[in-house]
């Protein structure tokens, strides 16, 4: 008998999902995508049944990625607004399912991932000047990513409204200016991104810098635009999808501009990043890039620990989003590493540890010393016990923890949390350096460090 299906709510994947686990596989999924091989990525266009009484359609966005094991689908709504609306423009939900069986596995929250899935697509490293037009959701978690990843010396931001523009400089805390019009925001910008329900043209090709990057998110319709003619042709334009460009993107369809490569073809390198030259991502929207989000915040996936952690109230959301600003980095390369790590009580497990870094150091010391002539004292103990303890007290307490964290009868009921938020910090840091080959933290690299 098939479990029933667990309902993971958007705060829950909220809590679960970070740009440094998402990044790396979504790259992954494109790549797969691009090379159209059945059994990694089977992906059909989005099917799009209108909803005319709202000005909106629902989106069908199912994917099977056999390889993997991966079976799901995406239900978006996304809706052509009035002008003054604070209705949402997109809702979503994603469901994954047992591909052998074909029960419902998990129903989750969809608007995290697609906010979140969405932006990490677009990256831009040595990039100084970023400028968004619009001010929703998405231009938000794009404001987020990038500023995350990448250290622009200056962002812009523009919408329709004053109220909107001043409500996202706020929302951004800091460090964005509000522009008067769209073209105030994008003239000598290195990056565009446009993130607006219009369906005309905001953005002119005669505005955009020689050799910029533009991310096009929004019109996702086949007769909505968001750039002009001038711009599409003269831009070297990049897709998510040949086939979701040609039958949904009108700046592509209605501008007649050629698609010269899909993103995954950039990261498979069979199609060069023409990064001397003005590029246009078009981005749609892909149910694979979904399919891999929700695969990594479901029950048993690869954060399951997170999940968990974040289903019993765990400190790990204080060293996500709290004071610890620093182990944001940190707690993600560590859950890379030791994964599933998964102590709640972290510290009760590197008490253990120490203990038995203790006891293993008092028994070499009792053997040293037992030794005829080789009686241990002064400086000499000192520099014993303070070798053993650093170099026991490490080995030990990741044993410890690895083994605590196992799926093994050795594994406390008790152990949920991802470390120890005192005692383990050492073991992370050095973690960093290994995992990267560089002892400072930083970001890794992005999916489209192409452009
Ligand atoms: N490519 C993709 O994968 C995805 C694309 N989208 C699309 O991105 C766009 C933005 O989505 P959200 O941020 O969720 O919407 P939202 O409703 O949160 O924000 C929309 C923004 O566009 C502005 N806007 C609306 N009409 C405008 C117009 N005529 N001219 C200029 N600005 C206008 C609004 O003032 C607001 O700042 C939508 O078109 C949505 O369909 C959304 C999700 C994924
Ligand atoms: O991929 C997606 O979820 C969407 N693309 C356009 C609107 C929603």
């Amino acid at each position: 008998m098939a479990e029933p299906p667990v309902i993971i709510w958007e705060e829950e994947v909220k809590s679960v999902l970070r740009y440094m686990d998402l990044v790396p596989r979504l790259e992954d999924a494109l790549g797969k995508f691009s090379r159209r091989d059945s059994a990694a990525v089977l992906q059909p266009v989005r099917t799009a049944v209108p909803l005319q009484k709202h000005s909106g359609f629902m989106g069908l966005m199912p994917t099977y990625m056999e390889n993997d094991g991966v079976l799901s689908t995406k239900f978006v709504c996304y809706y052509n607004r009035e002008r003054g609306s604070t209705l949402p423009a997109v809702q979503a939900t994603v469901v994954l399912l047992d591909p052998e069986l074909g029960n419902v596995k998990a129903v989750m929250g969809g608007e995290v991932i697609t906010a979140m899935r969405t932006a990490a697509l677009l990256m831009a490293p040595g990039a100084e000047v970023l400028a968004i037009l619009g001010t929703g959701r998405q231009a938000l978690s794009h404001f987020n990513v990038f500023t995350e990843m990448f250290s622009f010396k200056e962002v812009r931001v523009w919408s329709r409204t004053k109220e909107e523009v001043a409500r996202f400089v706020r929302s951004a805390g800091g460090g964005v200016r509000g522009c008067g019009s769209a073209e105030e925001a994008v003239r000598g910008a290195d990056v565009i991104v446009t993130v607006t329900r219009s369906t005309e043209p905001v953005l002119f090709g005669q505005w955009v810098k020689a050799g910029a990057h533009v991310a096009a998110v929004g019109a996702c319709r086949p007769d909505w635009r968001e750039l002009d003619d001038v711009l599409m042709q003269s831009a070297v334009v990049y897709v998510d999808s040949r086939e979701g460009a040609l039958s949904e993107s009108g700046d592509v369809i209605l501008s007649g501009a050629e698609v010269f490569a899909e993103l995954g073809d950039v990261i498979n390198g069979t199609k060069p990043a023409e990064r001397e030259k003005t590029t246009v991502f078009k981005s749609l929207g892909m149910g694979v890039e979904d399919a891999v989000s929700a695969q990594l915040a479901h029950p048993g996936g690869f954060l399951d620990h997170r999940l968990k952690a974040a289903r019993s109230q765990s400190r790990t959301l204080q060293v996500q989003h709290g004071a610890h600003q620093d182990d944001r980095h940190r707690g993600a390369v560590m859950s890379d590493l030791f994964n599933p790590l998964q102590q709640e009580h972290g510290d009760w497990i590197s008490v253990h540890g120490m203990a038995a870094a203790f006891l293993l150091e008092y028994n070499a010391i009792k053997k040293l010393s037992n030794k005829p002539g080789k009686r241990l004292c002064g400086s000499h103990y000192i520099t014993v016990h303070f070798l053993l303890t650093f170099w026991l007290g490490a080995v030990t307490e990741l044993i410890t923890t690895l083994t605590a964290s196992s799926n093994t009868v050795f594994r406390p009921r008790c152990v949920r949390a991802e470390h120890s938020r005192t005692v383990l910090r050492s073991v992370t840091v050095c973690s960093r350096g290994v995992r990267s080959g560089v002892g400072t933290p930083g970001p890794p690299g992005p999916v489209s460090c192409n452009f």
